[in-house]
């Protein structure tokens, strides 16, 4: 399993302003697969994905992410555990304004002390279609072109886990498509797992399996 979950608990601030965020989730996703996870606003889906991503430590339960126990892991050694392993792409595209659309999937890797990381950052900017934006700054990109540097940035390593929150909802329509289409081909190619937010039923559809989310809770689980 490329992610399994067990009574999973978070919850915010202590003692009488503790907030239950997540109330007990179980969860089993396969390796090469794709999940849609749905629900309403608040009831927990970005929470749930930031511990699963390993941005957020669990209050309780168990995380298991490409077999590796996330709830023994400190700051650092989640950092070192996500590298090369999961893959982030959000709503917002998070891009460094100062650099090209290059450095911006590159530096990542350098930093991280990744073998060729030009070389890399440049074959999936073009897997991308975005071989003739390498030397452009986020400024000269459309909004589409920008998710497509942030899809990149989170592909380029190879990653085993991609986790995208809501990645069409700065888009509109047809750009959103063509998006999905790209997240969806580069998991295909890459046998990567995606676990994507989403409130539109039609791309959940998509995927293999749908997990509906409510007030902390998995609701409902749907193999498509
Ligand atoms: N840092 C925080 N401190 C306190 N409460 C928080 C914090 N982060 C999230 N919450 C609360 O946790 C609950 C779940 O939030 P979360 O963002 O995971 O929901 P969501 O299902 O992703 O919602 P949306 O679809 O609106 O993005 C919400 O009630 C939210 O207000």
């Amino acid at each position: 399993m490329a992610i399994r979950a067990a009574n999973v608990t978070l919850s915010l601030g202590s003692n009488d302003a503790a907030v239950s965020i997540l109330r007990g989730v179980d969860l089993e996703v396969p390796y090469d697969s794709s999940v849609a996870l749905l629900g309403p606003s608040g009831s927990g889906k970005s929470s749930l994905m930031a511990v699963l991503a390993g941005l957020e430590q669990a209050t309780g339960g168990t995380v298991l992410v490409d077999g590796l126990d996330f709830t023994k892991l400190d700051e650092d050694a989640l950092a070192r555990a996500r590298r090369g392993r999961i893959g982030i792409v959000l709503q917002a595209f998070h891009l460094l304004p100062t650099m090209t659309a290059l450095e911006n999937v590159a530096i990542p890797m350098e930093l991280a002390g990744m073998d060729d990381p030009f070389g890399r950052a440049q074959a999936e900017l073009e897997a991308v279609g975005l071989g003739h934006r390498l030397t452009h700054y986020p400024s000269q990109l459309s909004g589409g072109e920008q998710q497509r540097v942030a899809i990149a940035r989170a592909m380029a390593a190879g990653p085993k886990i991609i986790f995208a929150d809501e990645p069409t909802g700065n888009l509109d329509g047809s750009t959103g498509t063509s998006i999905v289409d790209l997240l969806f081909a580069r998991r295909a190619a890459l046998g990567a797992t995606l676990l994507i937010i989403t409130h539109d039923p039609e791309l959940a559809r998509k995927c293999d399996r749908v997990i509906v989310m409510h007030d902390g809770h998995v609701v409902e689980r749907v193999t498509t």
